[in-house]
């Protein structure tokens, strides 16, 4: 992203707008949970759920024309869409495709978590690598055990 945006405050606070059918709740919030560790675990930034007032990232499933401009398409193809730091309103923002099987891992469907630990490094402010294996390579490829990339670490502690 031109400019290197980024958050100007370390302790970002989330919500999950709404809820995917595809998986319980619970799994939903570990997944999110869990993605977001992924990021703190190797930079000063921390992330907090919270229920109300101003967060700097809602979370939402949403499916084609969403109102952001950037319609999703249906099942695959596009899996999900986020927005870089800043001071508009959505700014940080993710959002799921909901035409999507949104799934554990593993088996047919798309891992949540995944998608959502590349989703979030957008959320940071991070760009796409061209590192094959990379989590900020450009495309889905599920990996049982998710390990970042030297490059996925060298560009959020670049920015952080
Ligand atoms: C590894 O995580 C992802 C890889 C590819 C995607 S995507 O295929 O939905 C991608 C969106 C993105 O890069 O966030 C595409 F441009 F639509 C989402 C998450
Ligand atoms: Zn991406």
């Amino acid at each position: 992203f031109s400019g290197e945006p980024k958050w100007d405050h370390m302790d970002l606070t989330y919500r999950v707008v709404n809820y995917s059918p595809d998986l319980d709740d619970a799994s939903i919030d570990d997944a999110f949970s869990r993605a977001f560790g992924v990021w703190s675990g190797v930079s000063p930034v921390t992330f907090t759920n919270k229920q109300d007032g101003n967060v700097d990232i809602l979370i939402q499933f949403v499916s084609r024309d969403h109102g952001d401009g950037s319609p999703f398409d249906g099942e695959s193809g596009v899996l999900a869409h986020a927005y870089s730091p800043g001071r508009s309103p959505i700014s940080g923002d993710a959002h799921f495709d909901e035409d999507e099987l949104w799934t554990q891992g593993g088996g047919n469907g798309i891992s949540l978590f995944i998608v959502a630990a590349h989703e979030f490094g957008h959320s940071l402010g991070l760009g796409h690598s061209s590192t094959q294996g990379a989590l900020m390579y450009p495309t889905y490829a599920y990996q049982a055990n998710l390990q970042l990339n030297p490059d996925d670490v060298a560009g959020i502690q670049y920015l952080y």
